[in-house]
């Protein structure tokens, strides 16, 4: 396992506001994470800070094993999409792409020129001109034929219809399996990105709430609903997230995964027990996390 980035104690304070609060996180090689949370909570600092945009507060931040401050050994094998990326007024699609390519040691420039055709995008079109979703799949063509080591995507697809995000779902996993490098996502669309995801961080008011696989956080909760006075015998002395009752119905949101007898006795009883979506399960916890004192939850 090579660590491609690592982050201790990272901080970073405006003024007497804290935005991101004592982060210690690690990326390994070949893995796609979701950085996930509510707006606000401190994603694009953390982002802005791994990329060289902002200093950080306190705590210390290696990314290839150097501080990326005005480092090009460590900057040229980023990618950075994000949402409000800005273009000179007279650049065309092809100037960005041009300018990427200067940038990016691994850049395809037959695989972007693909990519241009799969989204449709006028190559001579000033990117001024382009409409919301068109200026999203220039970053995201951007991003994706960069082949950077360390590739980020904050919100990359602010107007973006359903099929071309599909598109760049797809496209992503597909040169990710060819060409594997380590890819951060930051994304309000958690359950439409969750099935790539292989690790996950939750941020909320900037402290890493969560920072577990993928995988196991799938099974770490589940819904339950049926007859008030039966589920609330069967919650008894778990832990539980949510209820909410509708006359003598009622549902409720357990962490835990479900065991065989847990199966068997909620059928007996007439209860319904289904899996909590990534989504959902995030939902629950930024919410847990609010009545909980800060930093109670923090790994
Ligand atoms: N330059 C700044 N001065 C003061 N506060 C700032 C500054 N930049 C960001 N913040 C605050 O830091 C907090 C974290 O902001 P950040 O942009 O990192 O959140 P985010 O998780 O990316 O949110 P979103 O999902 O809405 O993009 C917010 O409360 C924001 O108002």
């Amino acid at each position: 396992m090579s660590l491609i980035l690592e982050t201790k104690g990272l901080t970073k304070h405006y003024g007497d506001f804290t935005a991101v609060d004592n982060v210690s996180i690690s990326l390994e090689e070949g893995k796609i994470y979701g950085l996930l949370g509510r707006n606000g909570a401190g994603k694009t600092t953390i982002m802005h800070m791994i990329t060289s945009q902002l200093f950080p507060s306190s705590g210390s931040l290696h990314v290839f094993g150097e501080e990326p401050y005005e480092n090009n050994n460590v900057l040229s094998r980023i990618s950075f999409v994000k949402e409000s990326q800005k273009y000179p007024d007279s650049y065309q699609v092809k100037d960005a792409l041009d300018v990427a390519e200067m940038f990016h040691p691994n850049w395809d420039r037959d695989y972007a020129y693909s990519l241009i055709e799969d989204f449709q995008l006028p190559l001579k079109r000033r990117i001024k001109k382009l409409s919301r979703g068109m200026l999203s799949s220039v970053g995201i063509i951007i991003g994706l034929a960069s082949r950077a080591p360390l590739t980020i995507f904050d919100e990359p697809y602010l107007g973006l219809d359903a099929v071309a995000r599909n598109l760049f779902y797809n496209r992503l996993l597909e040169d990710f399996t060819e060409h594997p490098r380590t890819v951060v996502l930051s994304t309000h669309l958690i359950d439409e990105v969750s099935q790539m995801l292989e690790h996950v961080f939750l941020i909320d008011q900037g402290r890493i709430i969560l920072n577990e696989d993928a995988e196991q956080l799938r099974g770490r909760a589940f819904s339950i609903a049926g007859r008030a006075s039966v589920l609330d015998d069967f919650i008894h002395g778990r832990q539980v997230l949510s209820r909410d009752s509708l006359g003598a119905l009622a549902t409720a949101t357990v962490m835990g995964s479900i065991s065989t007898s847990d199966r068997k006795l909620a059928a007996d009883q007439g209860l319904e027990l289904t899996p909590v979506s990534l989504q959902q399960l995030i939902i629950h916890l930024t919410q847990e996390n609010k009545t909980a004192p800060k930093g109670a939850a923090s790994k």
